[in-house]
């Protein structure tokens, strides 16, 4: 396990210097469109994490804390706070999302070299119910003064047209993969695991170094109900939210049981019917949702775990979906409920995308996944200097390469149980691509 910083906090010559002012000048706040957020990201290194217009970008790195291992979570949080202690902070806006602000990526595994990183960037615009703000967030002996968005934003360039996309073989071919799920099917019927979500990664090569600005605006505009986000080179457009926390009270997003959209509306219609009435889909689903109430539990006086969920669409899959919420309270023995982070790290990873039980699915996926799934299905998302903050689990997602970013790695898995089926499962990782390959793609179409 090991933690650096950029800027460690033992090290950072002066505190952090956060400041948070209302905005009024970013378009209309009573139809807000992604646009208005995303079209003021920089080409270089943007960070977002945004929903039906509402959410927060930020650029420019003030600090930045990489982690490994089983601890990369609490290592994370312990250097936010050592770097909270410091912080002048004056906030005139006091919204989730306004204040300090870190924007944080985790790799699945705990033995990933991809390990994690948080990233405090050096400005944020945020909007939230029809209320926009800026942060800017520097280092210095005081407060500096009120700062201004025409001062914080460069000129608009529009994002990088990545041109011709060419798509290769991942780690392990589509072909070898069905063999890897039959795997998992007998594993669960030697009664290893009773379920284990297996993925798998494939290459894509674009004519161009990718913009993740085009594949954010072209999956915020497509998948509206889902969290698109980018952080660290990890871009996507996720329908799972792993955890939100805000004021005492947290919410989570469970989603596992999966059928493929036709593109035909009432045929859709049909199959959502089958879907929510489907045994290994509702199996799976369960899991699941057990897996995230279980490891909320001691966290909550008391939680809500729906009978039965609902059927969440998008655009490529249906899923099966449960929102499960809680009333946090302090542990015993401690003086303060968790932060959104600790619950991400107690909630990760759920059956969603380990499977059950948790250790021996793991272990299972490690033997037979044949690839490092670095950060996707890892915690992504932000927290703020209460703690509170968004959880995603990053799917729908892919890598950009940080040394050549004409590559770009997308992933896929899929919840297997004993009645799973290995050519299914992969035509159900295909649709649960289309988002991705939708995102580097180039007109309506393209996916
Ligand atoms: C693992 C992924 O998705 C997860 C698996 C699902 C399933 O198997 O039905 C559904 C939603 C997600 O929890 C993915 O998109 O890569």
């Amino acid at each position: 396990m090991s933690t650096q910083t950029s800027a460690p906090a033992d090290a950072v010559p002066q505190p952090l210097v956060v400041r948070t002012v209302p905005l009024d000048d970013l378009g209309d706040t009573a139809t807000p469109d992604p646009h208005d957020l995303l079209d003021l990201l920089p080409t270089e290194r943007p960070l977002a994490w945004v929903r039906r217009g509402d959410g927060l970008v930020a650029w420019g790195e003030t600090m930045r804390v990489t982690v490994t291992g089983a601890g990369r979570f609490a290592d994370a949080e312990r250097v936010w706070h050592e770097v909270l202690a410091h912080a002048i902070v004056r906030d005139e806006v006091q919204l989730p999302g306004t204040g300090p602000v870190a924007f944080g990526s985790f790799a699945f595994d705990d033995e990933s070299p991809a390990g994690g990183v948080i990233v405090v960037p050096r400005v944020v615009v945020g909007r939230r119910g029809g209320r926009t703000w800026l942060t800017t967030i520097t280092s210095g002996p005081r407060l500096s003064p009120a700062p201004r968005l025409a001062d914080v934003v460069g000129p608009r360039v529009p994002p990088l047209d990545p041109g011709g996309v060419v798509y290769t073989d991942g780690a392990v071919s589509a072909d070898r993969w069905r063999e890897v799920v039959a795997r998992g099917i007998d594993a669960i019927r030697a009664g290893e695991v009773d379920k284990v979500v297996l993925a798998r990664d494939v290459q894509a090569r674009a004519e161009h170094p990718v913009d993740a600005r085009w594949a954010l605006e072209r999956l915020a505009v497509q998948y509206p109900s889902c969290w698109t986000f980018s952080v660290d080179g990890m871009v996507g457009a996720t329908p799972e939210l792993l955890v939100r926390s805000e004021k005492g009270l947290v919410t989570s997003r469970v989603l596992a049981g999966t059928i493929r959209r036709t593109g035909d509306d009432d045929a859709d219609v049909a199959r959502a019917a089958i879907l929510a009435h489907s045994s290994k889909d509702l199996e799976e689903h369960e899991y699941a949702v057990s897996s995230v109430a279980q490891a909320l539990e001691p966290f909550c006086s008391s939680t809500n775990v729906p009978d039965v969920p609902f059927v969440l669409h998008l655009p490529n899959v249906l899923h099966l979906a449960s929102d499960v919420t809680g009333v946090l309270t302090a542990p015993t023995g401690a003086a303060a409920h968790p932060s959104s982070l600790s619950l991400a790290a107690a909630l990760h990873p759920t059956a969603a995308v380990c499977g059950t039980p948790t250790t021996a699915a793991r272990e299972l996926i490690r033997a037979i996944e044949g690839m490092d799934r670095a950060r996707y299905a890892g915690p992504v998302g932000w927290f703020g200097a209460d703690g509170d903050g968004e959880w995603g689990i990053a799917l729908r997602s892919a890598a950009i390469d940080p040394d050549d970013p004409r590559k770009v790695r997308l992933f896929a898995g899929c919840g297997v149980v004993a009645a799973s089926d290995p050519p299914a499962e992969l035509a159900e990782s295909e649709a649960k691509l289309v988002p991705m390959r939708y995102a580097l793609g180039r007109d309506a179409s393209d996916s």
